[in-house]
């Protein structure tokens, strides 16, 4: 009897333990698992962010748009309704991986056709890491008319990060151009070939100060004085540390990022935590994000400049510049000095030592695999199609197809892209890096490298001297879908039997952006195991424009049914016929 109820005892009080776990369970997925809602609409709207006015496309009236904000393992839903009226859009969440969602890149051609004017389209995918991260068009060159803007993601509840500060802040840094999307385009795709030129602004968080005093600028359209364009500040309170964000979404300009008399403590980088180490100026290149510990330690009876400068090209654009304010000074009050001048634009020690020092967090070292299965070696050059002036990969080209791949691939529509897959090499023993190659003429196509499911891929950009004489520009190169391990960087020619053997396979940091630095290579590893299309391309805008840029599929039997909404162009329009 006695052990009969001691029985039933111990079998309720099992029943009240799974009814507790389930309870616990169910709260926890409640909190963990949110879906986080965002309507945008996506139109074009007169601005002023450097004083100048310009057509620039906002969300929701903003550019840049809304940061959304977010935890590790929230479901975003973003509704964008397409308000240009006459112009396609697509917008890229860069860094997020897509892990089986990849119809939600949003890179037009490769895993979406357009939105057209006036539909709205439904991106919806999980932020499976915490971390700094971007989005912006994926559609000619709309995103440097301003549809740009940051995505936060927070740890899951209870867990810390590996450093510690008071506030967390971000800043998205970009670049402006006057002339619209369309002449620049236009330029470009035009013989004789018209550059886009240098900015004529950089936007600190989407604020500039372009000089409406020179003579030859219409004073109608250029007004000072337009709160607009009043500086960004970031107000502080001495004492305090602070994990600021930084973003970049340049069109075109490498940037070095600092503020007057504070060291920064680089901590993250494209989501991945980072050794940390400390830097006066931070080398930005566009796509890549850092997150930075700053205290505000200095005197605070004044305010300090934030400056930006762009490296790498002997550029005209004047430094952007901010506010760092320590709380009472007023927000606006500038500071009592010249603001600093920043690093030598064509120094590239600096930079590739900045590049070098990126390691990964000694606590989060996710180790790479130790040997690779393929080598793609990636020779980036300027050439001539034609006449018309491109950028290649070991000698093409790359072309958008009309058919974007996803569709093309998992529906078997191999016509609809060229199937001679590019080249893994260049022609390394002849190929004079260091001179104007003796023939520039490329070829161009929209072939794809296929890569083999769930093998390891390593990459080697190898830069070159482009059209001009003693010229080689750095090239931000991002990966769609992925983050690779950075196993290395050099000067000079990749040597494959050599270089290798100096791999990091201690720490190396992983990233989905990297610089490929002047006349150097860059090697990357990751693993094809995502199933999907992805494009892997240079950031400057104009440069994957013309060309500059390669896609590889893998995986493509094990993606899942593609949403209908998709689809609508090419030949993806028959899977819309009832
Ligand atoms: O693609 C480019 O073209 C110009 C220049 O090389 C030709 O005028 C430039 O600086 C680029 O990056």
């Amino acid at each position: 009897m006695v052990e009969h109820n001691f029985h039933q005892q111990s079998h309720s009080f099992v029943k009240l333990v799974i009814f507790l776990c389930l309870l616990f369970l169910s709260a926890n997925i409640s909190v963990e698992a949110r879906i986080r809602h965002y309507e945008w609409e996506v139109k074009y709207e007169y601005k002023s962010p450097d004083c100048f006015k310009k057509l620039s496309i906002s969300i929701n009236g903003k550019t840049p748009g809304p940061t959304i904000v977010a935890q590790q393992g929230d479901t975003i839903v973003v509704e964008v309704k397409n308000s240009l009226l006459t112009e396609n859009l697509a917008i890229h969440w860069h860094g997020i991986r897509q892990i089986g969602t990849p119809w939600a890149d949003g890179t037009e051609g490769v895993t979406q056709c357009p939105i057209v004017p006036g539909d709205t389209f439904a991106y919806k995918f999980v932020v499976d890491r915490a971390g700094t991260y971007l989005y912006h068009a994926h559609y000619g060159m709309q995103r440097q008319a301003g549809l740009q803007g940051m995505i936060r993601v927070s740890l899951p509840d209870g867990v810390l990060e590996p450093f510690s500060y008071d506030h967390d802040k971000s800043i998205l840094l970009t670049d402006w151009y006057h002339k619209s999307t369309y002449e620049q385009a236009t330029g470009l795709a035009s013989l004789p070939f018209s550059w886009v030129g240098e900015p004529q602004s950089i936007l600190i968080h989407g604020r500039g100060r372009f000089n409406c005093s020179i003579p030859s600028i219409d004073p109608t359209l250029c007004n000072a004085t337009n709160p607009q364009c009043t500086p960004y500040s970031m107000t502080v309170v001495s004492g305090k540390t602070y994990m600021l964000r930084i973003g970049s979404l340049t069109a075109l300009s490498a940037l070095s990022f600092e503020i007057e008399g504070h060291n920064m403590t680089v901590v993250e980088a494209d989501g991945h935590y980072v050794e940390p180490f400390v830097v006066k100026n931070l080398f930005i290149y566009s796509g890549e994000t850092y997150s930075v510990l700053i205290k505000a330690d200095q005197d605070p009876t004044r305010n300090y400049w934030a400056s930006t400068k762009v490296v790498s090209r002997n550029s005209t654009t004047p430094n952007g510049l901010g506010i760092f304010n320590y709380y009472p000074n007023h927000p606006r009050r500038y500071p009592p000095t010249v603001p600093p001048p920043g690093p030598r634009w064509d120094d590239v020690t600096p930079r590739m030592a900045q590049s070098v020092a990126i390691k990964s967090h000694k606590d989060f070292i996710h180790a790479p695999p130790l040997t690779s299965d393929r080598v793609i070696v990636m020779l980036n050059t300027q050439n001539r199609v034609n006449g018309y002036v491109r950028w290649s990969v070991n000698n093409v080209s790359f072309n958008m197809p009309h058919t974007p791949y996803l569709i093309a691939l998992k529906h078997n529509l191999l016509h609809t892209f060229e199937q001679t897959p590019p080249p893994d090499n260049y022609d390394h023993k002849n190929y004079d890096i260091f001179n104007i190659a003796p023939n520039v003429n490329a070829t161009t196509s929209n072939s794809i490298y296929r890569l083999k499911f769930n093998t390891t891929v390593d990459i080697i950009l190898q830069n070159a001297n482009t059209m001009n004489l003693n010229n080689s520009e750095t090239h931000p190169w991002h990966l769609h879908g992925h983050d690779f391990w950075v196993m290395g960087y050099g000067n000079g020619k990749f040597n494959q039997s050599i270089d290798p053997k100096n791999y990091n396979f201690v720490n190396p940091i992983m990233k989905n952006t990297i610089p490929v630095h002047p006349y150097g290579w860059t090697a990357l590893r990751f693993r094809a195991d995502n199933p999907g299309v992805w494009a892997f391309h240079c950031h400057i805008e104009s440069h994957f424009f013309m060309g500059m840029g390669v896609v590889f599929e893998e995986g493509i039997e094990k993606v899942g049914k593609l949403p209908t909404s998709i689809m609508g162009c090419g030949e993806s329009k028959r899977f819309l016929r009832p």
